[in-house]
């Protein structure tokens, strides 16, 4: 069997060019969105990333405010910077790119943004909706993932799940995602003290792999006709993506994610849907 492709590039394409239209009804309601970033450091791939950002959002019509601090900037310094977005009118929601330089007390971080502004669902006010089901923004990949397999037309609905990663920006956030009654999917979130992780990889109807752990899941621990998605963004020696999947998972899964060109062109559309959506939620001006 070879795998059908889960189409992160078109998926978000077409989720743009929706967006563009509603950001054109906007203005005319005379609000103008505006997606702040701060980047602190100097990755390459987080300065990337929040390039793209703004280049979605120039795409779409969506304003761009950009702050950046050096690797050395102290805590003081970054909860400055959150401060002076949340006071921002022109900054309608932001993102503080992750991760942050070590020593940097992240929660501190995102619990000092205005939630209202939360683009990214990662504060714990939106967390705290997201486990009680109210409305809100959503954390950008467990959301971009969700509409990927929605998209294709993969069930969701009974089927088994299995999640390899326990981090906030993944892991822990999209059980709480398809384990609404909209969803209703069962999760079994697994990390690095999981027992038997094959054995477990092998019932699932799903996986999700965002361990960070090169080529982790293998063809031989995937049921055939499985969904995996591949979060992984490890490099090698040329700089090149290396994803958690082994390339041979192409051959028994029913559906994969591209690693690029899958889950992280989803990430940054869900980006803007949730800038937009924020937008949607202000009264209009004037
Ligand atoms: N504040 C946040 N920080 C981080 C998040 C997040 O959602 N919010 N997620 C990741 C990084 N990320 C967005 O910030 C992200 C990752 C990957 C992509 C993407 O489009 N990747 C391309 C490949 C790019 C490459 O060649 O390096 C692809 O998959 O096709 C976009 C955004 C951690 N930090």
């Amino acid at each position: 069997m070879t795998a059908q492709i889960l189409d992160g590039k078109a998926t978000a394409a077409a989720i743009k060019s929706e967006l563009t239209a509603r950001v054109a009804a906007l203005k005319e309601r005379g609000i103008t969105p505006g997606l702040g970033t701060l980047l602190v450091g100097d990755d390459p791939g987080s300065r990337w990333y929040v390039n793209g950002k703004h280049k979605d959002c120039a795409e779409v019509g969506i304003a761009s405010i950009q702050r950046e601090l050096p690797a050395t900037a102290s805590q003081e310094d970054i909860e400055e910077v959150v401060r002076e977005l949340n006071a921002n009118p022109a900054c309608t929601g932001y993102i503080v790119q992750l991760p942050l330089p070590k020593g940097i007390d992240t929660n501190r971080v995102l619990e000092l943004m205005d939630p209202v502004k939360d683009a990214d669902g990662l504060h714990p006010m939106s967390l705290g909706r997201l486990v009680l089901n109210e409305p809100g923004p959503l954390p950008c990949t467990p959301y971009g993932i969700v509409e990927l397999l929605r998209h294709h037309g993969v069930e969701l609905n009974g089927a088994h799940v299995v999640v390899l990663g326990r981090g906030i920006t993944v892991g822990r956030s999209i059980g709480l995602l398809l384990t609404r009654k909209s969803e209703n999917a069962t999760v079994t979130l697994c990390h690095t003290g999981t027992r038997d992780l094959a054995g477990l990889l092998r019932q699932a109807d799903v996986v999700v792999a965002a361990a960070g752990v090169p080529h982790l899941v293998k063809p031989e621990d995937v049921k055939p006709g499985a969904a995996v998605l591949d979060v992984g963004v490890s490099r090698d020696e040329n700089g090149k993506i290396v994803g958690d999947v082994h390339p041979g998972v192409a051959e028994v899964a029913g559906w994969i994610s591209p690693n690029p060109g899958g889950v992280g062109p989803m990430t940054r559309a869900q980006l803007l849907v949730n800038v937009v959506e924020a937008a949607e939620r202000t009264p209009s001006a004037g």
